[in-house]
């Protein structure tokens, strides 16, 4: 009696058997001692996004290389950052264009680029959101301490 979620199989390129772990199609020559391990999708290791921010009178740096001292309200970011992804999802302008223009962060210069990054990399709410994107996806406005992003996974 084998333990649950292994199939025995027949081989027929040696005419031996083998074991089949059914949930991750992975199989082995030993005969399974243990239940076979679920698939854990963890999702990716590491992803590439740009992002366009819009900091807010709230934001933990109220500042940047577009205005000294941002004093508009968190409303305000989200309302612009609402009508930039708008603007991008009807393929008037691109992302780069937009963060090049507008993003509050350093990254501007680079279209929005942030390089490569792993898990541990950015604040919570950015990660979570980058990790769940599919690659070219747009994300709704995230909000974070730095203030209110959209999110372009590239790679
Ligand atoms: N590549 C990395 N690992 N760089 C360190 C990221 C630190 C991380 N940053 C964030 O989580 C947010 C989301 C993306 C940008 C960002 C915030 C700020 C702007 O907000 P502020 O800090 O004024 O509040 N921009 C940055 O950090 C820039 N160096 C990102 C960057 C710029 C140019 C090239 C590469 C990366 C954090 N743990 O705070």
């Amino acid at each position: 009696q084998l333990p649950a979620g292994w199939e025995k199989r027949l081989s027929r390129s040696t005419g031996q058997y083998y074991y089949l772990n059914v949930h991750t199609k992975e199989s082995q020559w030993d005969v399974p001692e243990k239940p076979a391990e679920p698939a854990t999708s963890s999702g990716p290791e590491r992803v590439q996004c740009s992002h366009l921010l819009v900091k807010h009178k709230d934001s933990r740096r109220p500042s940047s290389w577009r205005e000294d001292n941002i004093s508009r309200t968190k409303e305000d970011a989200l309302e612009l950052v609402k009508s930039y992804r708008e603007q991008i999802v009807q393929g008037k302008v691109s992302f780069a264009e937009l963060a090049q223009k507008y993003s509050d962060c350093s990254s501007a210069r680079r279209g929005g680029d942030l390089g490569p990054f792993n898990r541990g990399a950015m604040q919570k709410p950015f990660e979570d959101c980058a990790f769940s994107l599919k690659v070219g996806e747009l994300s709704d406005p995230v909000f974070t301490d730095s203030g209110v992003h959209i999110i372009l996974r590239t790679v």
